[in-house]
């Protein structure tokens, strides 16, 4: 669908769900002039209706709904803002109708590993990877409110941060290859960043998306499964005793990946700790509304590269089992 009209590169982005950060993607994109439709899997209109708060200003937004992947054009711009469970039931679904060989996506979740040996057997797609520090919650199925704003960097998908994964040889064999949405090679962005960048700002090229990835994961790491022990507010992780806790995750996720500094992560955590201390964190929210939390890619990930590369994560490991027995309990998880 992307269109070329007076020497100028029309995008065509496509974004998948109506999940609270995807909305808000959705009518940045349209307020900037884009062309936006939604792939959805709960309606067949032809359009969809849907609303955005932010600054206790509610706002109407009617798109046109992309009905199969095969639709959206080979040059559409996929964003695909899902939990790290959900990616690739996903992108098998966009592949089984016709995704573009070469089509671009670019990923966003809390966590590390969805999908990853599925997409290392695509070296055609062009996958970038998405950080946001951004913040909100869906008030129901088509209406999504901006909690807080913070800010998003993006980067192309590169081999992981610890050697030696299978994905490292074919996202570098596909970093130099140009597809039709433009982006030339792995640390050169893409023609279409400025349009994403100029639509809900700021947005920063990363050209090592992956260490960002991990400090992410690092935070989510820390506050998102001892929030949850706790049932609180993030705000209280900054008890003795959880401060401990998190030294110990950090230091672990530092062994897995030792480009990263264990200090450094512990000093990021307590400051998100401070300024979201009135939250309650997205594993908590999921826990109390019954559904699946993303733990597998958070520490139960962290768990797994440990036992992989033979380093100590017993403190992550653990952590990652208590979150289980409460899917457990709720019925979202079933005994493997
Ligand atoms: N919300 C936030 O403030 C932040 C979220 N994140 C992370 O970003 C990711 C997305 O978060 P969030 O927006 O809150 O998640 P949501 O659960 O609100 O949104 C996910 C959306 O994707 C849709 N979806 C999933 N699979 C498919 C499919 N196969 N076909 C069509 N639609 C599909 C879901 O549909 P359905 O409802 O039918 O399942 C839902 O609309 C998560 O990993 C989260 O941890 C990171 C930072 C902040
Ligand atoms: C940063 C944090 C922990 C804020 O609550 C978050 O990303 C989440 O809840 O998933």
């Amino acid at each position: 669908m992307g269109q070329r009209e007076w020497g100028f590169t029309m995008t065509q982005w496509v974004v998948v769900g109506t999940g609270a950060l995807g909305m808000q993607w959705a009518q940045a994109l349209h307020d900037s002039g884009e062309a936006v439709s939604l792939y959805v899997r709960d309606s067949e209109a032809a359009v969809v209706r849907l609303q955005t708060t932010q600054n206790s200003q509610v706002r109407e937004l009617s798109l046109p709904r992309c009905q199969s992947a095969k639709d959206a054009g080979a040059d559409a711009v996929w964003l695909l803002f899902v939990k790290a469970w959900q990616l690739e039931p996903l992108l098998r679904q966009l592949q089984g109708e016709g995704l573009a060989d070469d089509a671009t996506l670019i990923v966003s979740h809390n966590g590390l590993g969805a999908g990853e040996a599925y997409l290392a057997q695509q070296p055609n797609w062009q996958v970038y990877d998405l950080v946001t520090t951004h913040g909100a919650w869906r008030q129901n199925r088509y209406h999504s409110v901006l909690a807080g704003l913070g800010q998003s960097w993006i980067g192309r998908r590169q081999p992981t941060a610890c050697a030696g994964t299978e994905s490292s040889a074919s996202t570098e064999s596909s970093a130099s290859t140009e597809s039709s949405a433009g982006s030339v090679s792995g640390s050169e962005p893409p023609h279409w960043l400025d349009k994403l960048a100029a639509a809900w700002p700021p947005l920063q090229w990363d050209a090592d998306i992956e260490q960002r990835r991990w400090r992410k994961l690092a935070v989510n790491c820390a506050i998102n499964p001892l929030a949850t022990l706790a049932g609180g507010v993030n705000g209280v992780l900054r008890s003795e005793e959880a401060r401990a806790q998190i030294r110990a995750i950090c230091e672990e996720i530092a062994n897995v990946n030792p480009m990263l500094d264990a200090d450094e992560l512990v000093a990021e955590v307590q400051q998100v700790i401070r300024a979201t201390a009135g939250n309650r964190c997205s594993m908590l929210q999921d826990i109390e509304a019954q559904r699946a939390t993303e733990i597998d890619y958070l520490n139960g990930y962290v768990c797994e590269q440990g036992q992989q590369r033979q380093v100590f994560t017993r403190v992550n490991c653990e952590v990652a089992e208590r979150i289980r027995q409460l899917e457990l309990k709720s019925g979202v998880r079933s005994l493997e």
